[in-house]
């Protein structure tokens, strides 16, 4: 079951700008960056407890935020949910008709499993499910 909101994403088109922007602007714990080849993501994590920020940017120029970027510029990118397991939230929402983006989750950030829901499921927003390996 969904448990927590793990965090809230944004994409940002120059990393670096908005690391600094969020550690000496806002004044955030900087939990450091973090490149999930997996997913041609880089992120930085902020720790907002009970939440945290992740800012998204394309690997090596690539991958989905590189598209979003491409097309939107930065902005609000998805709401990660946690879950204590991830494989039975997607069982119960694939039969209530909600469409994922992949078959299966895959590897994220801070060793999670990660799986994505596509928009028009959630009327218009992108919704990141994530459950720590750590746990069962
Ligand atoms: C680092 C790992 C992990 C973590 O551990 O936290 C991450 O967070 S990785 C983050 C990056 N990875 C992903 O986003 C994977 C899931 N995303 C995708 O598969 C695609 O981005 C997408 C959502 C399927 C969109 O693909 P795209 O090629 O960009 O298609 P379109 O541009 O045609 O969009 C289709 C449709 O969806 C709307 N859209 C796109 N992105 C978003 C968004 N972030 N939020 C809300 N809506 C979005 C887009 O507007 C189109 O809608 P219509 O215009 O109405 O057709
Ligand atoms: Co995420």
């Amino acid at each position: 079951m969904i448990t927590a909101l793990d965090h809230i994403a944004i994409a940002v088109p120059d990393l670096e700008k908005a690391i600094k922007r969020f550690m000496e602007d806002f004044g955030l714990n900087y939990n450091g960056r973090e490149d999930v080849a997996t997913a041609k993501t880089s992120t930085a994590f902020f720790p907002l407890p009970p939440t945290q920020i992740e800012l998204v940017h394309p690997l090596n120029g690539e991958g989905p935020i590189a598209g979003y970027l491409e097309k939107r510029g930065g902005g609000l990118h998805h709401l990660c949910f946690r879950t204590d397991d991830i494989e039975a939230d997607v069982a119960r929402l694939k039969e209530k008709g909600y469409q994922f983006l992949s078959e299966q989750p895959s590897l994220g950030a801070h060793n999670c499993k990660v799986i994505f829901i596509h928009p028009k499921s959630c009327d218009g927003v992108l919704i990141e499910l994530s459950q720590p390996m750590g746990e069962h």
